[in-house]
């Protein structure tokens, strides 16, 4: 397609928290700058009243750069010709939950989304799964789209790669601009390991820097992992600015291409590097240029850092293992 035809992005779970931050981002153009977009908003039936208000507000805002907008509740209309499709929709969890116990309420919308979008979606199709439990909704959304490459799917660990990032700058006192090469691996849950061993603060080595293995391990790791609980604490329900804006960047990051002399973290099907087991969708460091991602790879891991990367890639297994048996793959 050509530049200036508009970007068709399909968000669902529109009329919700994150979807009230989202679609105004994407409709000013946190996207693409310069690229019209068309937003196709996919709702349950009994939320397309809100969704209707949430559109007069995006009317409201005369966007130069929004293009048009659809609401729907069938998957396979708004789904149609879509180059994006932001999977947000799914229901969050409340206090004292772990992501993983949204399995079975969540997992069964990922099937028929995942067979939608094999019916309908344009060949150039990316697909980034927001919500919970993000890792294993996009194993679902995958093998149910048996068309579509596996590549294509992805789940959202970069707000824990941005809570990451912001941890460190404000222990060493860096700007977030000097902190490069931060990378999540595993899951988008308490068990998710965000590594300072490669990660690096104006050229430095955090770790290094750091120099606190007592901080790394009992300040830093549990407050990344266990940040969306403590927001669900705080605020009463779960992130929801942040999680549209990191949505976004990862979204942008893959479509349009990542920073040269750095890398991002994405979740993506494992072919088996770093040993965390073929066909999971696990959270890596990665490049993206040309619409691509690639796995960082030759890292050294360490037993401190082998040792969480299997416990998290253990739970995923764990969850194939559940969605196998509710006969969802
Ligand atoms: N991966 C991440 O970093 C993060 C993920 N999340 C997850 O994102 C998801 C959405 O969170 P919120 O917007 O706060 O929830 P919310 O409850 O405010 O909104 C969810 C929306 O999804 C809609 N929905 C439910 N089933 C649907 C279906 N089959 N098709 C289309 N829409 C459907 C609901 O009607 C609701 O409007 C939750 O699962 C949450 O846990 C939240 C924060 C961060
Ligand atoms: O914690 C939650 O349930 C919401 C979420 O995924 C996050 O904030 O990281």
């Amino acid at each position: 397609m050509t530049s200036a035809e508009p970007l068709k992005v399909a968000v669902t779970g529109a009329a919700g928290q994150i979807g009230y931050s989202l679609l105004f981002r994407l409709a000013s153009g946190a996207l693409a700058a310069d690229r019209p977009i068309e937003l196709r908003l996919l709702e349950i039936e009994p939320a397309l009243k809100a969704l209707e208000g949430v559109v007069m507000e995006l009317d409201d805002c005369a966007f130069p750069l929004l293009a048009g907008v659809e609401i729907g509740s069938d998957a396979e209309k708004i789904f149609d010709g879509v180059n994006l499709a932001l999977l947000v929709g799914a229901r969050p969890r409340g206090p004292g939950m772990e992501r993983g116990d949204l399995l079975s309420a969540n997992g069964a919308i990922f099937t028929a989304q995942g067979k939608a979008l094999n019916a309908v979606a344009a060949d150039d199709v990316r697909i980034g799964v927001t919500g919970n439990p993000a890792n294993t909704n996009a194993l679902i959304a995958m093998t149910n789209a048996p068309d579509i490459p596996r590549e294509r799917f992805s789940a959202l660990t970069r707000l824990d790669h941005n809570r990451a990032i912001s941890q460190l700058a404000a222990k060493t006192g860096a700007k977030v601009t000097d902190i490069k090469k931060m990378t999540i691996w595993g899951n988008h849950s308490a068990t998710q390991y965000p590594d300072l061993f490669h990660a690096e603060v104006n050229g430095q080595n955090a770790a290094e820097l750091v120099g606190d293995q007592a901080w790394l391990e009992g300040d830093f790791i549990p407050t990344v992992a266990k940040r969306g609980a403590a927001i669900i604490d705080a605020r009463g329900s779960s992130s929801a600015a942040s999680a549209a804006s990191a949505t976004i960047d990862a979204a942008r990051d893959w479509l349009f291409g990542s920073a040269q002399d750095d890398w991002v973290s994405m979740a993506v099907v494992s072919k088996g590097e770093y040993d965390v087991p073929e066909g999971l969708i696990s959270s890596f460091p990665v490049t993206t240029s040309g619409g691509d991602w690639s796995i960082v790879e030759g890292l050294e891991i360490d037993d401190f850092s082998r040792a969480r990367i299997d416990a998290s890639t253990a739970e995923l297994a764990d969850e194939r293992k559940a969605v196998t048996e509710l006969g969802l793959i």
